[in-house]
């Protein structure tokens, strides 16, 4: 089966900026797939040589079996790219500007229908007569993704969709992310926001550095954590705890003990006799799976994730 997306040993500088050291990656098509990492990882070089806008130094990118240099144009047809910027040209109705794009595909007359059908599922049928400099931000954004699929392409590549968009958009278009997937599209999703790729991907790669540090189906790279967290509340306060929960203890939160157990050992055991020798009753315990940013912190460490995300 041919790709949706092959990256072999890419690499890319920017002056003395390192941005791609010898990416190496496989997209099947189909998959929801989810590219994170820190700020500063590599995720939109990576995704620009992918889309044709940037050249690599070395190393080759293809888009459904499409090389992005020697067959550029079958290469762009077969992919839409949702940028992070907003970037538009303000004299065009959101109507004829998605239109025009069309027409830069050769697809503008057979793609009628289509158009109004984004215009309908993207919440802009009521903005389509009018003039995109007049739109807010979120509907620019609307107009963004309607522009990245107005040629139907069969991969959809969606960098940081969300950033900065209320909830209203977010739903609309994972709504809509999901239902181009169930038709068939592969989608390639990068976000900050952890728990979106935990909920939307089936794949993910991390990025740090301008390598993939992590490639994993979602529940592998979530089962491979060596670590789970117990909460532990005691019926009353006590002045001092057993050293086997103080070797493990992480916080105390509201009267609960965060612990952190190893995965597959006798920690949990260990910590309920010693708490019983102590004469401390526990009255409720509750144990956490590990969440995707847990892991991403941890393969990423030294590299951080942006404020707020
Ligand atoms: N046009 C450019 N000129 C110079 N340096 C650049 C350019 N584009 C990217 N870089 C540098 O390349 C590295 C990778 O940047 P890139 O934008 O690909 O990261 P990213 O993972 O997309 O980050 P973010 O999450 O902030 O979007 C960074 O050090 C960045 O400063």
């Amino acid at each position: 089966m041919t790709a949706a997306i092959a990256v072999r040993q890419l690499h890319k500088h920017f002056g003395q900026v390192h941005a791609l050291r010898g990416v190496d990656l496989e997209i099947q098509p189909g998959e929801f797939f989810g590219l994170l990492g820190p700020n500063g990882a590599g995720k939109s070089t990576l995704i620009n040589i992918i889309a044709g806008l940037t050249r690599p130094d070395a190393g080759s990118a293809a888009v459904l079996g499409h090389d992005v240099q020697r067959d550029a144009v079958a290469a762009r047809r077969a992919i839409g790219v949702v940028p992070q910027e907003l970037v538009f040209d303000p004299f065009f109705e959101v109507r004829d500007f998605l239109r025009i794009q069309a027409g830069y595909y050769g697809v503008a007359r057979s793609n009628r229908a289509w158009i109004d059908e984004l215009l309908r599922a993207l919440g802009l049928a009521d903005k389509a007569g009018t003039n995109m400099r007049n739109l807010s931000g979120g509907m620019k954004r609307r107009v963004l993704i309607a522009q990245a699929l107005v040629h139907k392409p069969r991969v959809l590549v969606l960098d940081e969709p969300t950033a900065g968009v209320d909830v209203e958009l977010r739903q609309t278009l994972w709504a809509f992310a999901q239902r181009l997937h169930d038709e068939g599209m592969t989608i390639v999703l990068t976000t900050h926001y952890l728990e979106e790729a935990e909920a939307m991907c089936d794949r993910i790669a991390i990025m740090s550095h301008g390598t993939v540090v992590a490639l994993d189906d979602k529940r592998s790279l979530l089962g491979r954590h060596p670590w789970y967290q117990v909460h532990v509340r005691l019926a009353s306060e006590p002045d001092q705890l057993p050293s086997e929960v103080v070797a493990c203890l992480v916080s105390r939160e509201h009267g609960w003990l965060v612990l952190r157990l190893q995965r597959g050992g006798d920690d949990l055991s260990r910590v309920l006799s010693a708490l019983h020798t102590a004469g401390l009753s526990v009255l409720e315990i509750s144990t956490r799976e590990q969440t995707l940013e847990q892991v991403f912190l941890e393969l990423t460490a030294g590299h951080h994730l942006p404020a707020g995300a």
